[in-house]
């Protein structure tokens, strides 16, 4: 007999508080989180790790300089266009995708692993890569970070201080593109605050559909 009792507990919302639980995330699902560059989405994403430990957050590979302190093989890999290449070649990327003169892409297995492991899987990507998820992975959500506003977006970008003049006006190309693109998304989210921004990813990874 099946039943909700003692024996047979259910976990309902009002058990639980306001704090999603990492029991409660839908197993193998793997998150996209894209958006311009400057809106936001490493900050959101930090912030989204020190609220769920559970989730599991890819490392991508890149061809990009490292900027100062950025830590190999923590926020990226750093690898030259050789090494990039032949990872290609050995279809050891789920996804791939030239940005501002840079080559960037996600290692497949890791990805499976976590997923095999039955944790939540976040991609921090962008939108060629969010394109090809979704068409090898149709199951996969996507989440688009948007700014507040395009004067926002610009301030962030060039308040971060991290590009020279040439590199942000690259990215500012590609954002318009981005931004563009946001009804492919399944869900469009404003960073206008950190925080709530990462709660909000986390309620989208901890929902139910
Ligand atoms: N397709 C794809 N995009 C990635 C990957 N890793 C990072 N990116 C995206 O590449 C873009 C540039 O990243 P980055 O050079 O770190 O610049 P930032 O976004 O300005 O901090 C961002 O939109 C990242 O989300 C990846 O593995 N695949
Ligand atoms: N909600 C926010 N309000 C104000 N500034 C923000 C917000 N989110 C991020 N920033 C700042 O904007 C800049 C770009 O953020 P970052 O996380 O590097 O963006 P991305 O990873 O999308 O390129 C950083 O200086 C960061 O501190």
């Amino acid at each position: 007999m099946s039943g909700v009792g003692p024996d047979n507990p259910v976990r309902r919302g009002a058990d639980r508080g306001s704090e999603p639980v990492a029991g409660d995330i839908p197993r193998h699902r793997l998150t996209v989180v894209s958006g311009p560059s400057g809106v936001g989405k490493s900050s959101v994403v930090g912030e989204l790790r020190k609220l769920e430990p559970d989730v599991w957050f890819s490392v991508s590979v890149t061809t990009r300089a490292p900027r100062p302190g950025e830590v190999d093989g923590a926020h990226y890999h750093f690898v030259d266009r050789a090494e990039f290449d032949a990872m290609v070649a050995e279809g050891r990327l789920l996804e791939w995708a030239e940005f501002a003169g840079n080559r960037y892409g996600t290692p497949r297995e890791p990805v499976e692993k976590a997923l095999a492991d039955g944790r939540p899987a976040v991609l921090e990507i962008e939108l060629q890569g969010a394109r090809q998820v979704r068409a090898a992975m149709p199951e996969a959500r996507l989440v688009m970070l948007m700014p507040p506003s395009w004067e926002e977006l610009v301030g962030r970008l060039t308040g971060r201080g991290t590009e020279s003049e040439a590199a942000v006006q690259a990215r500012l190309a590609e954002a318009e593109r981005e931004l563009a693109a946001a009804g492919e998304f399944d869900h469009r989210l404003v960073n206008a605050d950190v925080r709530e921004a990462a709660e909000h990813l986390l309620n989208l990874l901890t929902d139910q559909q």
